[in-house]
Formats: structure tokens, sequence, C-alpha cells
């Protein structure tokens, strides 16, 4: 019985897999007969297919994309509809429907339905698909006579199996094992502020990764032009997830690490803890705002003026209005200093004017350049500067940090000690904790362009005129777009952005990313307990309307300016108008191991959301008491038993911060190049890293090194060793030359 339903998914999924390659190939003839006509045709003709094979060369990317496990579920409804759910949409060419996007209203019933509340289901089968091919079928048959006690978990057999797979450095999708918990929030409504807050291994990550492909299905028309932000932790984190949103069918979500929010500047991690907090301090918008202000400055006395032989004079009084009626603009800095420069420069060519008229020479032609002699003149431009000094925000930044004087006036609300510990060299490199002083300091200055905004005038005309021309091709092409395989709704703007694309090779992903002031329609932050009150700061003005998705778990905090709780650090900017949503389930660490890192919590006065683990390990925490020089021979020792445990899967070593190197070199020394150093080098099978780059990643195998220094090394918060323990997904060990911290060894 079981054999024939197994040949007969076998031979659906065949079909499955026959209609994409289909498609697939449709895709590649069109692409191919767009791109031999591309050199000819007018301009128009040419945008119109170069629009076409951008939106060819995505769909072919998108069904190439999905080929693995592209099926991964069947519906039995009461109503004798069978209805099979994967990764797209897929129909034959008659629009006969052969297959549902997970994410269509019609899947929801496969992670919703439960044996209580059934939703119209009889049945519901996972299919195990290793690669094309089906391997083996799992039923929940949820027909109460069948019903068995004490299952919640759906699909049992088949997220054992993915929990159980070795890791292979890079996250997957958990498409086709959701669990209803988790389905609820990646379908919840799109606006407002929903927080998920969970433990660690409750498929947080997963759930924000499937929750940002959702979003832009289910509003593509709201969101397709604003996009969708996703912010996690490091860049190392962001590599761990980049290959999620394209095997979900997905390539419009834009993702950035917290050092990356601004364009143009990369933000390194590692800042002094106590520095970083100072810097992430609500304050400090105002201390900028200071910076920016102390730059319009009121001369010390009325200043004389050399033009072309004749002396004219700038009064403390003319510099003062002139500043007010700028300020009254309430433009940006570099914007509003235009007006600031024409008031002056026209007082002073009235004066020049009065000057050579009372002495009685020159004639009214000349006059027509005196503006353009006091425009020029050197003290003019010099004395316009010092009172009002274009800017950028790096310059801002810089010269805050290092002129003390500068800070002095900027920043009285601080200590002098704590504006002590912000100094700094000119030339320091960016740190993740300037990257929203320098997004502060950017929207106070405006942009620094003597056009005036021309430029972004330009942009936005040529804008119009390419949705003007998209228009006109999709009226000549309509019929050529009746895409009958996969389901896509064009607009103009689509067909504008593409042309774009087609202009420059930017995707309208990659435009947001290079754009400051673009405005996104959702965004998604992971691991977002460590944001620090600045952070939220920018990503609020990033995304004006508020809809946000927000995930993360206090008790993982370790930041320094991270959050305590989210009412503390959600108030500032979104008040009391946010969801609380929890996620119970812990799918990555083995009882035995998530117990131990609850105990150690708990032991150091902190009260931590304790999932309930879904798998029992086969071991318990092993731990190594050494003296302090033996630490890391006991590590390079212990390295091969850990590696046979875990069957060669992947190995994690997380030390304190000042221990990496020194861990990775004497491993190294026996192991060679089979040891990564840093997060991002997952491609070895042994890496070695500190807790900041941990967060989020998992391993199969994780060894801690001197557990007590996290504990200490973390200005009370558990956050670093709680992170480093809930790691692993089979085995933990510590190896330690000091006192354990309590409650591990319960
Ligand atoms: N429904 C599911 N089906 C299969 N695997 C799942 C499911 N939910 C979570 N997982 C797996 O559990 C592991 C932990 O998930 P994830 O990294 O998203 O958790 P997290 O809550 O972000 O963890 P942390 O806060 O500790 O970083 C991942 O390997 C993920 O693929």
């Amino acid at each position: 019985m079981l054999d024939a339903e197994l040949a007969h998914e076998r031979e659906y999924v065949a079909g499955l897999y026959t209609r994409l390659d289909e498609l697939r190939e449709e895709k590649l003839r069109q692409l191919e007969q767009v791109r031999r006509s591309t050199a000819m045709g007018t301009h128009q003709m040419r945008s119109e297919r170069d629009a076409f094979a951008a939106l060819y060369e995505n769909r072919l990317a998108q069904l190439n994309a999905v080929d693995d496990k592209l099926a991964f579920g069947r519906l039995d409804l009461d109503s004798g509809e069978t209805r099979y759910i994967g990764r797209i949409g897929l129909s034959t060419e008659d629009l006969q429907q052969l297959m549902v996007d997970w994410r269509a209203p019609e899947a929801g019933t496969f992670y919703q339905a439960t044996a209580f509340e059934r939703q119209g289901v009889r049945r519901r089968r996972h299919l195990i698909l290793s690669g094309r091919d089906v391997k083996a079928i799992e039923d929940d048959v949820l027909d109460s006579q069948m019903l068995v006690e004490g299952t919640s978990l759906q699909g049992e057999g088949a997220l054992l199996a993915a929990l159980n797979s070795k890791r292979t450095g890079r996250m997957s999708d958990i498409v086709g094992t959701i669990q209803a918990e988790q389905d609820r929030i990646i379908r919840a409504p799109l606006s407002g502020a929903l927080v998920v807050q969970g433990g660690p291994g409750t498929g947080k990550t997963a759930v924000a990764l499937h929750r940002a492909a959702y979003l832009l299905y289910t509003h593509r028309d709201r969101l397709k032009s604003a996009g969708v932000l996703l912010v996690g932790p490091s860049s190392s984190f962001m590599k761990y997830i980049e290959r999620v949103l394209p095997s979900l069918g997905e390539t419009g979500v834009v993702m950035a690490s917290v050092g990356r929010l601004m364009p143009g500047i990369v933000g390194a991690a590692g800042e002094d803890p106590e520095v970083a907090e100072i810097k992430g301090r609500l304050l400090m918008a105002d201390v900028i705002r200071n910076a920016v202000a102390n730059r319009q400055r009121i001369p010390a006395q009325d200043t004389k003026l050399d033009v072309e032989g004749t002396t004219l004079l700038l009064t403390q009084r003319q510099v003062r209005r002139a500043r007010d009626k700028a300020r009254a603009t309430g433009k940006p800095h570099n914007e509003a200093r235009l007006t600031f420069v024409r008031i002056l420069l026209r007082e002073l060519t009235e004066q020049l004017t009065e000057h050579i008229e009372s002495a009685g020479f020159g004639n009214t032609a000349d006059r027509a350049y005196l503006a353009e002699d006091v425009r020029q003149a050197r003290e003019v431009r010099i004395a316009l500067n010092l009172a009002w000094m274009p800017m950028t925000a790096q310059k801002l930044v810089a010269e805050m940090f290092s002129k003390p004087a500068i800070l002095d006036a900027s920043a009285p609300m601080l200590s002098a000690g704590e504006r002590e510990l912000l100094r700094r060299g000119t030339d320091s490199a960016w740190t993740e904790a300037d990257v929203p002083l320098l997004d502060e300091a950017a929207e106070l200055l405006g942009e620094q362009d003597a056009t005036g905004g021309r430029n972004q005038a330009e942009h936005e005309a040529q804008r119009r005129r390419d949705i003007a021309n998209a228009e006109r091709a999709i009226d000549n092409m309509t019929q050529a777009m009746a895409d009958s395989g996969v389901d896509g709704i064009l607009t103009a703007e689509d067909l504008a952005d593409h042309n774009a694309v087609q202009e420059n090779r930017l995707t309208p992903a990659d435009r947001a990313l290079t754009d400051r002031t673009w405005a996104f329609g959702h965004i998604v932050v992971d691991e977002a307990q460590e944001l620090s009150a600045m952070q939220w700061r920018l990503l609020v003005r990033r995304c004006p309307v508020k809809s946000f998705t927000i995930v993360g778990d206090i008790a993982q905090t370790s930041s320094s300016s991270g959050a305590g709780s989210w009412q503390q650090a959600l108030a500032p900017f979104v008040g009391e108008r946010w969801q609380l949503e929890e996620l119970t389930v812990n799918y990555r660490t083995p009882s035995q191991i998530a117990e131990a890192a609850v105990r150690m919590a708990n032991a150091a006065g902190q009260r931590v959301s304790a999932p309930k683990a879904v798998r029992e390990g086969l071991w318990d925490p092993v731990i190594d008491r050494v003296t302090a020089d033996a630490l890391l021979s006991k590590l390079v020792e212990v390295v091969p038993a850990e590696m046979a445990a875990i069957d060669g899967g992947l190995l994690a070593v997380i030390t304190p911060r000042s221990q990496v190197r020194a861990a990775a070199d004497a491993l190294r020394s026996v192991y060679g190049r089979r040891i990564g150093h840093g997060a991002g080098s997952i491609e070895q099978d042994i890496v070695v890293m500190d807790p900041h780059e941990a967060k989020g990643l998992e391993f199969d195998g994780v060894i801690i090194v001197e557990p007590s220094a996290l504990l200490s090394g973390n200005a009370g918060r558990v956050g670093d060793l709680y992170v480093s323990m809930t790691r692993p997904t089979q085995r933990l060990r510590l190896i330690t030359s000091t006192a354990l911290p309590a409650g591990i060894e319960g």
C-alpha cells in the first residue's frame, strides 16, 4: 500500500520537475530571442527588450533556485481535492494548478491544521525529497478516530530528519516543516511592529527569513517598489543566511548587517563596550544636533572684507539674521546654507553697489558683474564658510571625536570622563556604533550638492520617463507576458525598475542599499536585542511607516548598549504600539545542553525564556578541568574525539575575544588548513571564534575555552556564555582552568 503511494508521489513529483524544466526552457528561449534582437530598433524598442530580458533573467534565476526539494507537501481535503505544496506555484499550460506556492492562502492549512482543528484537512502528507527523487512520505492523519496522544509536532519524522542532519555552515530553509506556532508569526499582518521573543534555537531566524519571503509574496503591490530590509548582527551571519531566501524563490530582500546600514560606510565590530554604550545612547542625537548647529557660527566681531580693492563690512547682526532665516527654512544644514549664502551675498553686493555709486565711478553694465565679484572674492568665501561650513557627515563626526573643543561644546550632557572615552585619532576606522551617528549627521546635514537638489530632480524626471516608456511596453507586449506557468503581476514601475537595472546593472535591492534616504516598506530585524537606541532610531528612519518584524531573545543580549527589555528598547520609537509573540520550542540544542545553559543563567540571577527542547541528545556537556597553562594543549588534544563524536560534522571553538588568535594558532600548528579563524571561515570544518561572531550560528559540536571568562567579561550579563552554550546541535565540551560557572553541572 505504502509502496503504491510512494510510487504515485514519485510520478507526480517527476511531472512537477518536467513542468519546471519546460518553463525554464521557455524562459531561456524567450531570453535568447530578446537578446538576439537587442541591437536593433529605436531607443524605446531597445529599452522594452532590455526590460524583458531582465525579467526573464530574474525568472530564470528563480526557477533555478527552487530546484532542490521543489515540492514538500500534499493536502487531502474534505472536499475531495488534493493539493500539492511547494516552493513556487506551478500550473499546466492550460492553467490547471499543479502545485501551490507555500505562501499562498490555500497553503496555510498545511502548516496550521491540527487533529483538534482540522480546517478541512483529512490528511497532511510530507514528501521527503533528496534532489529530485521522493525518498519517503510521511502522513499526519487528522481524523479524530486516529488521533495520536501526546504529539503536537507536525511531520515529526521529517522535522527530526532535518534537525539531526549535519550542519553545513549555511542555514537552510525550513519550508517543508514549519510548525504551527512559527507559521502564525510568518503569516501575521504586515502593519505595525511585531516582536518575536524566543529562546535559543526556537527558529527565530528561520521565521524572520520565511516571513520576509511571505510578506513580499502576499503584499507584492505594496512592497515591491519599496522593498523589504533584513538586518542581522554581523556580516558572517549574513553569509550564514544568504542562501535561504533564494531557495524560497525570493530575491528581492535587501540584506544588511548593522555595520552596513549607511551606504558607503563599513562599520567594524569590536568597539570597546564602554564606548559603544555611550555612542548607543539616545542623547547622542542631541550631541550630533549640537555639533551641526555649532557649525553655524556668528563671528566674534564685525568683519572687514576686501572685494577687488573695496572694503565691505560683514556685521555680526547681518550674519545672525541670515542664519535665523536660513534655519527657519527647516532644511538640512548644507541645503539651508544656500539660503544663508544667498542672503549675505545679496547684502554684500548691495553694499558694493552703493559704494561704487557713491564714489561716482562704474556704470550699469559693470554692475551686472558685481555680484560675481562678491561671490568670487576670497575673503568673502572664507568669511561665509567660517560662518556656515559645508560639511559631510564623516567630517563632522571625525572632527567631533578628534577635537576636544568641539566635543566639549557639543556634548555638555556627557561627563568629562565619558567625553574622554569618546576621544580618538582623526583617521580611526568607523565602527558599528559610529554608523547611526554618521547617519544622524547625514540626516541633519543633507546633500552636499551645489546644484541644490537639481540632480535629484533630474533623477525623478528620468524615472518618470522610464515609467511612461514601460507603460507603452506593457501595452505592446501584454500578450507576450501571459506567463502561464508561474505567477507574476507586472506594473509599469516594475518595468521601469528593470529598465534602470539594465542601464546600470543594479537591482532595485542594490539601489535601496546605495540610497541613504530610501524608505523600506517593511524591516525585519534579527538578533534585535543587541540594537542600541541610536541603531533603532536609524531603522525607524528607514521605515517611516513603522512596519517591523523584530526577532530576538532578551536573555542573549551581550552588547553593552543592547536591550534589557523589549518595552525599554521600543518605547521611544513605537510607544506601546507593538505586539508580542513567543516561540516556545527549541529545535537546535539537545535537552541536556539546553537545560545546563538555562541553569547557568538562572544561577547567575538571570531569568531566561527556557524553550522546550524537541530532542534529547546522546551526551551531557563534557567538562575538562585543567591548569591555566594547559588550556590550549587540552584543546588541541580533544579535537579528534570531538570530531569523531559528531561524525565529521562542523566543530566550533569559542573562546574569549582575546584568546581567539592563540587558540587558532595552537590548533593550526597541528590540524593545518582545517582550522578556520572567525565565523566567516565556515568552509573549514573546525572554526575558532568569539561569542559575538557565534551569535545566530549553529554547529554540530562546540568547545568553549574558559567559560568563566565569557561570563565575567560581559558586564554582569550572561549573554556571551548563554549564546555560546546554545550553539551546538549535538555536543558541548567546556575546558576550564577556573571554577566552572554555577549551574552548568546541574
Ligand atoms: N520548523 C522547523 N523545521 C526544521 N528545522 C527548524 C524548524 N524551526 C527551526 N529549525 C531549525 O532549528 C535551528 C535553529 O533555528 P534558528 O537559528 O532560526 O533559531 P533562533 O531562534 O534564531 O536561534 P538563536 O536565537 O539561538 O540564534 C536551525 O537549524 C533551524 O533550521
